[in-house]
């Protein structure tokens, strides 16, 4: 295997994810990196995902067979000149950003449509930073990519390819649909969330009631409120004309809500319910979607000391890697299990067998 240098500007959450997954699936590639995050860069190196910290965009930068943007987008597009005198033919220069048209317009602009191909992992979370990258984010998950009208069609497929042996789904689109698909379904629903939340911390008790009792229902669709604010602060405004056209047709929605309501429509209301609920029940519950699935279980435990521990040894002396585990209160669960997530659907069955053959209760939900 010919080994390949892959740079990378930006290793936050998800430039950091893919940089892991390369590096487990191709431990020969070098992989070099600049973040004007010192820290994250040192922690690439000791923990040896990447090779090389850069402290600029510079000459070590030349002869990448890729080289991935991964900062908040209005930085991505500014990098783009300064990459121009650095790569050569054969570099196929991509991002990760969820806004497409204006990065397509400054690679247009600037003459380097041979060497682009955009693309948007369909994967990630609230969380951010290199600290919380994982080589699994973009595992089974959809990965968009958007290829400029002048890029070759050898390149599009190795991209295509490259990004397959990563284990993601790509998918092409056109750059301006990218941004009106995921402005409904990805920008529009992180601005309902923000307001909410502002909402209920602009309308809340004097004692603080409301955030006090917020329920499931709330914290399910508020999760994404957590978010990074400077990089949806630059998705709002990068892809401004496509939101601001989808929250105007999202508040007519609204409005017809409220006059249903005020109406009291009893069948309108009826059905907007009922509509919503057999569309959602209709969406793909499988890992190619916004979300990727989780495969968890829930186990109860006795309520003593080191009863998560005893059952994290179990797991792991069994080779079974949990990602993520914790004690949930709902109520479904009213006395509160243990909530265990792992990375496939193989590891999550075989642990619930596992774990039955201890005698311990287990849910599959
Ligand atoms: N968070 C998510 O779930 C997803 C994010 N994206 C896109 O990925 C990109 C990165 O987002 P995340 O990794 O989530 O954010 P992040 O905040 O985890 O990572 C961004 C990284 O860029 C670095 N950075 C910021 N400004 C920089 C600059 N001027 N020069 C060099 N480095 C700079 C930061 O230090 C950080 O390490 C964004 O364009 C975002 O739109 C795409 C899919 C999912
Ligand atoms: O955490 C979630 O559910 C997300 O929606 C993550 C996300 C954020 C930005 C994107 O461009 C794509 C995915």
């Amino acid at each position: 295997m010919t080994s390949k240098k892959i740079g990378f500007i930006g290793l936050g959450l998800i430039g950091g994810s893919i940089a892991k997954a390369i590096r487990q699936y191709y431990p020969e590639y070098d992989i070099i990196a600049f973040d004007k995050n010192k820290e994250s860069l040192a922690l690439a190196v000791q923990e040896g995902t990447i090779h090389t910290a850069c402290s600029s965009i510079d000459d070590n930068f030349r002869g990448c067979t890729y080289i991935f943007l991964c900062a908040p987008v209005n930085y991505n597009a500014a990098y783009l000149s300064q990459l121009k005198s650095l790569i050569d033919s054969d570099c196929i220069l991509t991002d990760v950003g969820s806004v497409k048209t204006s990065i397509h317009k400054e690679v247009i602009r600037l003459g380097m449509e041979e060497s682009f191909i955009g693309g948007h992992p369909m994967a990630g979370s609230e969380k951010s930073g290199f600290m919380n990258s994982k080589a699994h984010l973009i595992e089974n998950a959809y990965y968009i990519l958007t290829p400029t009208a002048k890029v070759a069609k050898e390149k599009v497929s190795a991209y295509k390819e490259f990004v397959t042996s990563l284990k993601a789904l790509p998918v092409i689109l056109d750059y301006n649909e990218h941004d009106i698909i995921t402005g409904t379904i990805s920008h529009l629903p992180h601005i309902i969330a923000s307001t909410l939340v502002n909402f209920v911390h602009d309308t809340d008790t004097a004692d603080g009631l409301m955030k006090a009792l917020a329920a499931g229902g709330f914290k399910d669709i508020t999760r994404i409120a957590s978010s990074s604010p400077v990089m949806w602060q630059q998705i709002c405004l990068k892809n401004g004309e496509n939101i601001s056209h989808i929250l105007g047709h999202y508040i007519e929605a609204l409005t017809q809500a409220k006059e249903q309501i005020d109406a009291e429509n009893e069948t309108a209301l009826y059905s907007m319910f009922e509509d919503s609920r057999d569309y959602r029940n209709s969406m793909p519950n499988s890992s190619a979607g916004p979300i990727k699935k989780q495969f968890a279980l829930y186990c109860d435990i006795i309520d003593e000391a080191g009863g998560i521990a005893t059952i994290a040894t179990i797991l792991a002396s069994n080779h079974i890697s949990i990602k993520n585990i914790g004690i949930i209160h709902n109520r479904e669960f009213e006395e509160g299990v243990l909530r265990i997530e792992f990375y496939d659907e193989d590891s999550a069955a075989n642990a619930s067998k596992l774990l039955q053959k201890y005698r311990y209760v287990i849910y599959e939900v």
